[in-house]
């Protein structure tokens, strides 16, 4: 039966119980490629920044949600070319079914509004912190996983919804320090470059394709751009014209060169004049070259950056209007952004330095009294104190070592001579301060 499974493939190591076959193998203690840990001191960094991210979002009114890590493969699979699908981490499961573990939310976000129907009225505010997923050669030795913080408006067909998320954005950046000398956002909307395709006359079917090939803008030759464009018959001059239109920086210009009539120059004058009035105008810049990565953009699209340029985008996000219509719900206008927490971390110095916490160690110095201190512990945690209880006998310089390493702020010991009285001895660890307390005063 084993050399069976392990012919198909279809045994996991947990079906073969160990046999007389087995050796003890030292095992890989690292993670799988691509993938990290989070020990106590990376895992204090994430929660803070989960923290910040909930409470930004809770802040601005949105609920969160959560979905499968696993989805139907179906639910990613776009035919723009989109690196997110040539590096889809997708298999097929015991059940032969196409599956793959989500690279975005925001298919299953938009799954999920489908499902929900009339049942939710909208506008829908959702958020969610989800781990994704990528599956690429490690020659790049890139992470395959990171966690997106995702915000998203699903029913405001007006760009007064960007502007909000925009905002919340601004808003965590400022509570953790970061101002606008630091990061910037750089806005357009894809609407410039569906005008300029229209003027060609190139068909809508090929928009997501072409704003793919644009987002590739700065990270291959441009000579590759203009091949990949003509791969999808935009003529000599509608690549001229669009790399044209691209390199303009201010809404003026746009307007001389699109004329004043474009859709979307509205939406973007409509958002400059939100972002004054929401005290943010120096957060954000006019920037034709911004189209973002994903097919399913249709019109306002946006990227936060670091100003000194080190870091990758940290943030980006936009308008997706057809995205629930693909998958067959209604025609509902939807926005939304994914902040991933890979580069904003790399910026360590951005980061807090966050100590380990707890508020008394207790321990005992006989033990025999071993129980007694265990009392202690669980008395102090009834009244929501929390205790690193030393769980065997230790001298009192161990116990000192432990308390630094772990930042308690009081030792309490159980000692015999004390513990008769109904007493223990309680230490201030940061003022050396030391005194006796009663037992049933202690708090
Ligand atoms: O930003 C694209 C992406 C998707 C999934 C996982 C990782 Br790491 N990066």
């Amino acid at each position: 039966a084993e050399l069976d499974n392990a012919r198909t493939g279809r045994s996991c190591s947990l079906d073969s119980p160990p046999t007389h076959l087995d050796v003890t193998q030292k095992i890989d203690v690292n993670p799988p490629k691509g993938t990290r840990d989070f020990p106590p001191e990376e895992m204090r960094l994430r929660n803070w920044l989960f923290q910040n991210f909930r409470e930004v979002s809770q802040l601005f009114g949105f609920e969160e949600v959560d979905f499968p890590v696993l989805e139907s493969e179906a639910l990613f699979i776009r035919k723009a070319g989109e690196e997110i699908r040539d590096q889809l981490y997708c298999f097929e499961d015991r059940g032969n079914r196409r599956v793959a573990l989500r690279p975005e939310l925001t298919p299953s976000l938009a799954r999920l509004v489908i499902q929900k129907g009339k049942s939710v009225s909208l506008p829908i505010k959702w958020f969610a912190i989800g781990q994704c997923w990528r599956y690429e050669r490690m020659t790049r030795g890139r992470r395959r996983e990171h966690y997106q913080w995702n915000m998203d408006i699903i029913g405001v067909p007006n760009v007064t919804a960007e502007a909000e998320l925009i905002s919340s954005i601004i808003t965590f950046f400022k509570r953790i320090g970061i101002t606008s000398s630091d990061v910037g956002f750089k806005v357009s909307s894809r609407k410039v470059l569906q005008e300029v395709l229209r003027r060609y006359s190139i068909p809508e079917s090929l928009f997501g394709r072409v704003c793919v090939i644009i987002d590739k803008l700065e990270k291959i030759p441009i000579d590759d751009i203009k091949k990949e464009l003509k791969s999808v018959e935009l003529s000599e001059d509608a690549v001229e014209e669009l790399l044209q239109i691209l390199s303009v920086k201010s809404l003026t210009k746009l307007e001389e060169k699109l004329g004043s009539s474009v859709e979307a120059l509205a939406d973007l004058k409509q958002l400059f004049l939100l972002a004054e009035k929401y005290g943010y105008s120096d957060w954000i810049q006019f920037d034709a070259s911004i189209v973002r990565g994903l097919a399913y953009y249709t019109g306002i699209v946006f990227e936060g950056f670091d100003r000194e340029g080190k870091l990758r985008a940290i943030c980006g996000g936009g308008r997706y209007d057809r995205l629930l219509s693909t998958f067959g719900g209604d025609d509902i206008p939807a926005c939304g952004f994914g902040f991933g927490d890979a580069v904003i971390v790399e910026e360590r110095g951005l980061m807090p330095e966050l100590s380990p916490q707890v508020q008394n160690i207790v321990c005992s110095l006989d033990q025999d009294l071993q129980s007694e201190a265990s009392s202690v512990a669980a008395r102090l945690r009834e009244k929501g104190q929390s205790v690193d209880l030393v769980l065997e006998s230790k001298p009192l310089k161990w116990v000192f070592k432990r308390a630094a390493r772990i930042n308690a702020q009081r030792l309490i010991i159980v000692g015999s001579t004390e513990w008769q009285k109904g007493m223990v001895s309680v230490k201030i660890l940061s003022s050396g301060e030391q005194y006796e307390i009663k037992i049933d005063e202690l708090e």
